[in-house]
């Protein structure tokens, strides 16, 4: 089947939309039993793209614990390289199916236009997606994995450990006693008992945090305007608004994602508000602060304390106010540095871009809609059909028209709610835009390519007979306000339509224009107008033996006897120039077209 969810397997060249083929068989009997074989080829068992020539090979640019790069190494070649400038990675990458990073390696716009459309996965050995360029990645159909479980406790732990460090003076205090000093009074700390901490963003890491800042004895409160309060008060953690977090608590700890919107969140404004003498602790990311406004808080008394594992540009310059301030306890972002979080991280990076090399759908994903496995299982024969109706439908549009509209129905007895059909839409789009043009869609860029083309894609759904067990009685796919080289395609009211469905596990073409057929998908299709008259299978099953092409499926349909009437043949080969001429040649055949799927 052609290149499915993440498409990837084209290592080493530019991917090509795989169609499977049947080896010239020499006889048409045996068409039901090639049929059933047919469907078992189909079926995209893993969402792979077959007809790999070579190992994919994975850059792994940062330091990744071992186990994952021996798994990494069963699947593909690995070239770790470190350390490595821009210009250095941008060189690299168009040798590249994956990279693998963590959080110091900037993989912007620049390093996507530099992979000449190779580099199918980005990696990210960690949480934070800051440093990917997710809108480049998107466009580049390039899917962007993230290891969002095996570093949580390392970073809550770590975010302890500074919020009590922070707390007792340990660093500086430390830093004296080596210095040969023995400052008993100067380091005198605060209790963190009884003391109030908000944590600012209750996710994963979050709720680590207030989990063990309750069994140090701190009352918490929690900020995240996207956090269940049901959780958060099962945890003994009352949610607040921004204005209560920033307001109340003696202790201020951060863990949300940087983002356009929580980008210096803590700024002069907000360090105001605080409560004088607050201390705050950062193991999210150094952009959510504003760093000079930091400074000014800490100089003023503010902020009596900080304690910060990131910082907006890592590592910082060597004379940072921040880094250097007294008040400050400062490490070289190591949240996510333990043993056991880095063989983790390094496990769970490499199984999802292995996962993702192979084609199959991330649980990861970061740039593309996750579709569950249950609802993948249960839609895969469709999405088989849905790209080949795409790429029919636009084989039917007439030269020089440009497809802006497609509408597509799915007929099925599910509920409204019931049917997740943006795989399916992906596939169509697929089908539609790959034979038109030299663009590469999957999954993660399909949305954006139709609408960065103007095609406009609309969906709906008509109730199936409801006592049907499939997912899916039909789809149809229309296009708008274009001419069609195959007048019989088109509908009274001026669309092109195809229409199809599955049987027996194989994608069938069902109608065409208003036009009933029944041809298995498989192979190529030639359609053709004639006048419903006996002898006309012959006449063109004929031709077409003559010319060695192996007829696959035969199907008429027709308004009426005797009147017109559309032949459906479906064809194992590429019939020669002449073949079809010769069909064209049949006085009763009005019109054909021969169509590659
Ligand atoms: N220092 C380190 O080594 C280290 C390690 C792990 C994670 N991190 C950082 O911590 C962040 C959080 O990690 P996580 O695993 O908990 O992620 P997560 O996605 O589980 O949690 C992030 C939370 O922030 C919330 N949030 C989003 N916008 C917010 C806003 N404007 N105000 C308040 N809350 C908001 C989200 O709703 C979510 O609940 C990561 O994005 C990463 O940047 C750093
Ligand atoms: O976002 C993360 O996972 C942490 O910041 C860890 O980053 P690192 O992989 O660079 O240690």
């Amino acid at each position: 089947m052609a290149a499915l969810a993440f498409s990837t397997a084209h290592f080493g060249s530019k991917p090509t939309p795989l169609v499977w083929k049947q080896p010239p068989l020499s006889r048409a009997f045996s068409v039901s039993l090639r049929r059933r074989e047919r469907a078992a080829e189909q079926l995209p068992r893993r969402l792979v793209v077959v007809g790999m020539d070579a190992k994919p090979t994975v850059l792994v640019a940062e330091k990744l614990g071992d186990a994952g790069i021996k798994l990494l190494k069963d699947f593909a070649t690995v070239d770790c390289a470190y350390n490595l400038s821009q210009e250095e990675l941008r060189a690299k990458i168009a040798a590249c199916d994956a990279l693998i990073v963590r959080s110091a390696t900037k993989v912007g716009r620049e390093v996507f236009e530099s992979s000449g459309g190779r580099l199918k996965v980005v990696g990210r050995a960690g949480v934070g997606i800051d440093n990917v360029d997710l809108g480049a990645a998107t466009e580049h159909g390039c899917l962007v994995v993230n290891a969002p479980t095996a570093n949580t406790v390392a970073a809550a732990e770590h975010g302890i450990a500074l919020l009590a460090a922070m707390a007792r003076n340990v660093a500086q205090a430390d830093a004296s006693i080596k210095a040969g000093k023995w400052e008993r009074n100067k380091y005198v700390g605060v209790s963190l008992v009884g003391k109030t901490l908000a944590v600012m963003g209750f996710g994963k890491v979050g709720s680590e945090v207030a989990r063990r800042a309750k069994g140090l004895g701190m009352q918490v409160i929690a900020h995240d305007p996207y956090a269940s309060a049901d959780r958060a008060r099962a945890m003994g953690v009352e949610l607040v608004s921004f204005e209560e977090a920033i307001s109340a608590p003696d202790f201020i700890s951060l863990h949300m994602p940087l983002t356009p919107t929580t980008s210096k969140m803590l700024n002069d404004d907000t360090f105001a508000k605080m409560k004088r003498g607050v201390r705050i602790v950062n193991v999210a990311r150094g952009g959510v602060i504003d760093e000079d406004a930091l400074v000014k808080a800490l100089d003023s008394g503010i902020v009596a304390q900080a304690a910060l594992d990131v910082f907006t540009k890592e590592p910082p310059p060597a004379d940072s106010k921040l880094a250097k301030h007294e008040k400050v306890t400062a490490t070289p972002h190591l949240g996510a540095s333990t043993m056991e979080a880095q063989e983790g991280v390094a496990i769970e990076i490499a199984e999802a871009v292995v996962g993702a090399l192979k084609g199959e759908l991330a649980s990861t994903a970061v740039n593309a809609p996750m579709v569950p496995a249950e609802v993948l299982s249960e839609l895969k024969p469709y999405v088989v059909l849905a790209e080949k109706l795409g790429r029919l439908a636009v084989q039917l549009v007439s030269g020089g028209s440009g497809v802006k509209s497609v509408k597509v129905t799915y007929a099925s007895a599910r509920g409204p709610d019931d049917l997740d059909t943006r795989l399916l839409r992906a596939m169509i789009t697929k089908g539609i835009i790959e034979p038109i043009s030299s663009i590469f869609i999957n999954l993660v860029n399909a949305d954006f390519t139709a609408k960065q083309r103007g095609l406009r894609i609309t969906e709906e759904r008509t109730q199936a007979d409801s006592s049907s067990e499939n997912a899916l009685e039909s789809i149809q796919v229309q296009i708008a306000d274009v001419h069609s080289k195959f007048a019989s395609a088109i509908l009274g009211s001026g669309e092109i339509r195809v229409q199809g469905r599955v049987k027996d596990g194989v994608p069938h073409l069902t109608k065409v224009g208003s036009f009933d057929v029944d041809v298995s998908l498989e192979g190529n299709i030639i359609l053709c107008r004639q006048v419903d008259q006996p002898g006309m299978i012959g006449r063109v099953g004929n031709i077409l033996g003559e010319e060695n092409v192996n007829v696959s499926f035969m199907s008429v349909g027709r308004l009426a006897p005797r009147k017109v009437a559309i032949m459906a043949i479906g064809v194992d080969d590429h019939p020669s120039t002449q073949a079809l001429k010769r069909i064209g040649q049949v006085p009763a055949i009005e019109e054909f077209v021969f169509l590659e799927l």
